[in-house]
């Protein structure tokens, strides 16, 4: 049996390998018209976001972390013709379309293209002047559809490579995103983990699917320790979801317990990740604002779905579900609520651990990453004027693979 490759067992173990996406050309397809829909909410400025993200890459590779990418991996599991040709396929019944003629016509376009231009375009869209004016009779769907400017829709977000997917164990997740502005990118990832000879897809076992029914997201997943995971109930992740991968994990990996973390449903916490991260071992930063609203409850194995037990508070259920004598919350923001409430806006609680007691951050959040390092842990600060613009941190843009075990 080969050895697995995937593996996180914490969320703080020293970082080893981790998935990216470098920003390029579909952040140039945001318009202002658009921005709510593509879940955006300004127009970054796409030269300064990639040296921003080459830097934050810089950072972690020079900490000894090694960088996969996006289009790396599928640039290399598309030199396969039948794969290419099911991948596009896939690209285009996933667009909506609903003519097939159309369809027909732009899996012939995308046939004719490379490796490299198929994976640009599943990536950045295609924009309707970008496709031959090739005569043809107009269904009724064309006409209805004649303002909206793509025939594939670009994916801004795909840089928040958290999100998409996440490993659990020696298992991914690969999840199902709750807007179907996001759909693609876990498409992207069931390629990669189905003929991607590094994801080992014979040993790597899948703790969920993105064609399942109900919606999670990776920045709702936090994998605390070998046995226990703690789940975010959001605006993105539904309860129905953290039950079903709850009672897989039960079944089929070391995890003993799930904590769900109940937390408000709005845009500005729309995950999990976005209020509350693990700094070290018994160390978590929390957004002041949601302190005391969020509950949490306990999940053990039942017969068809979880034991459920609502906990007196989080760091009740944390400090019994980790077996720790006492939990450290670092607030964010300084101890000043519009500081708190503005370096959350931008972040400052998205805090990714690259060792125990080591985490990177955005520098503008000044007060917040004082106050880390107030409590004895190491800031890496990155700049992110242009990434943050997206709505997401250190941890949202990068999907670990590897990480020791602590
Ligand atoms: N884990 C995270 O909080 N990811 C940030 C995702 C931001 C992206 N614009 C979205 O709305 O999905």
């Amino acid at each position: 049996m080969p050895e697995r490759f995937l593996n996180v067992s914490s969320e703080i173990g020293k970082l080893k390998i981790v998935l990216l996406h470098r920003p390029g050309r579909e952040l140039e397809r945001l318009t202002p018209q658009y921005l709510q829909e593509l879940l955006f909410d300004d127009i970054p400025w796409l030269k300064k976001m990639k040296e921003e993200h080459d830097g934050f890459a810089k950072m972690m590779e020079d900490r000894g972390c090694q960088t996969y990418y996006y289009e790396t991996l599928l640039d290399e599991i598309l030199k396969d013709r039948t794969i290419r040709f099911n991948f596009i396929t896939d690209i285009v019944t996933n667009c909506n379309i609903k003519n097939v003629d159309l369809e027909r016509l732009l899996i012939e376009f995308l046939q004719g293209k490379t490796v490299e231009e198929i994976v640009e375009i599943a990536i950045a869209g295609l924009h309707k002047r970008d496709f031959p004016d090739i005569e043809r009779e107009l269904h009724l769907v064309d006409y209805i559809r004649r303002e909206y400017p793509f025939y594939i829709n670009p994916l801004p977000n795909l840089y928040f490579t958290r999100d998409i997917g996440a490993v659990i164990g020696e298992g991914l997740s690969i999840n199902k995103m709750k807007t179907a502005a996001r759909d693609r990118e876990t498409m992207f990832l069931k390629y990669i983990y189905q003929y991607h000879p590094t994801f080992k897809r014979e040993v790597t076992p899948l703790w969920y699917d993105y064609k399942e029914t109900h919606s999670l997201e990776g920045g709702d997943i936090l994998v605390l320790s070998p046995k226990v995971v703690a789940i975010g109930c959001s605006e993105r992740t539904s309860a129905a979801a953290i039950e079903t991968i709850s009672q897989r994990l039960f079944k089929e990996s070391n995890i003993e317990k799930v904590i769900a973390v109940e937390i408000p449903c709005t845009r500005a916490y729309m995950h999990l990740d976005t209020v509350f991260t693990m700094v070290d071992q018994d160390k978590f930063t929390i957004y002041p604002g949601i302190e005391d609203t969020v509950k949490a409850y306990e999940l053990t194995a039942g017969k068809m779905t979880p034991k459920v037990k609502p906990m007196d508070s989080l760091k009740d259920a944390l400090k019994n579900a980790l077996n720790l004598p006492a939990i450290k919350f670092i607030q964010s923001g300084g101890g000043d609520e519009i500081t708190a409430a503005r370096e959350q806006w931008n972040d400052s609680t998205n805090t990714l651990a690259i060792a125990p007691g080591v985490v990177v951050t955005y520098n503008r959040n000044e007060s917040s990453n004082e106050t880390l390092r107030q409590h004895g842990i190491e800031v890496i600060e990155i700049e992110g004027s242009e990434l943050v613009r997206g709505r997401g941190g250190p941890r949202c843009m990068s999907m670990p693979l590897v990480r020791e075990d602590l």
